[in-house]
């Protein structure tokens, strides 16, 4: 469903500063996926979610979504970043928070607030509408921010290191809320983490960029039984066989390329 092909940025072309931070990315992710985009520090993670999330033009290459070329912010995607509370705005009430995007879809009223209550719902703030931001934790207020990407009902959801900023419980509570959803809803997940167990516990398939100008480094499947489960997932061996071998593929050099 989602296909991202010879995917190249090249930052400030054609003037002296050029800089090559993606260099050729290709690789489909299928409808119902969850796949984690994991690498180095400033391997181009976040460059690649924006040309994904047609954001940010390409230098060259493609991504298409259900077929389409993407060349703007498609409808059927929804996108969460890191920095909570930045995305959310601090003048407007959950509920009001939620909503905004919506205005897009021209609903009816009576359906919006439907829509508004299930999403709350479903990410465990029922109650809290009414209330401002900043009377919220910050895994709270992520949650908003998931709950305005729900909303939305998106086929892909693009996720930039959602829970850095967030202490290790809520960030375990907050994984089994998108593995959830991800089951409920039927939608497909691209989650860029720095937290190879992070990786490893939400995903169907990981990929690993090498250091800029980005290429893939490898793609790994994790054949992990589901449900999964912070304690007996991670107990098992199979999650260390995983996590080590995601840790050295991130840390091993770049494949020599194989001569034509
Ligand atoms: N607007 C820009 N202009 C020039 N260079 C940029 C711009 N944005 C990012 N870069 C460079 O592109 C490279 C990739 O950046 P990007 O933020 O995509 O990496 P990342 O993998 O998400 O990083 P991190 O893991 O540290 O969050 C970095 O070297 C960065 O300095």
């Amino acid at each position: 469903m989602l296909r991202v092909e010879h995917l190249k940025k090249v930052y400030g072309q054609g003037t002296k500063k050029a800089f090559e931070a993606v260099s050729d990315l290709t690789f489909t992710i299928d409808e119902r996926e969850l796949v984690c985009i994991v690498g180095p520090s400033g391997a181009g993670k976040t460059t690649l979610l924006k040309m994904i999330a047609g954001l940010l033009p390409q230098t060259s290459g493609a991504v298409h979504l259900d077929g389409e070329k993407v060349v703007g912010p498609p409808e059927k995607m929804a996108l969460v970043f890191q920095d909570y509370s930045r995305s959310l705005y601090p003048w407007m009430t959950v509920e009001q928070n939620v909503a905004f995007p919506l205005k897009r879809k021209k609903l009816g009223k009576s359906e919006m607030a439907t829509l508004i209550r299930d999403t709350l719902q479903s990410v465990g703030l029922s109650g809290h509408g009414q209330k401002y931001p900043w009377q919220l934790s910050g895994g709270m207020q992520q949650r908003v921010a998931i709950a305005r990407a729900l909303a939305y009902q998106p086929e892909i959801l693009l996720m930039d290191e959602p829970f850095a900023s967030v202490d290790a419980q809520t960030r375990a509570d907050l994984e089994d809320l998108v593995l959830d959803l991800r089951d409920r809803y039927g939608i497909t997940v691209v989650f860029v983490t720095h937290d190879i167990d992070e990786s490893v516990y939400l995903s169907d398939r990981v990929i690993v960029l090498t250091p800029s100008p980005t290429r893939v480094q490898e793609i790994v499947d994790i054949p992990l039984p589901r449900p999964r489960d912070q304690v007996e997932t991670k107990e098992l061996p199979d999650f260390a066989h995983l996590r080590a071998y995601v840790w050295r593929s991130i840390k091993r050099p770049e494949p020599a390329e194989v001569p034509a």
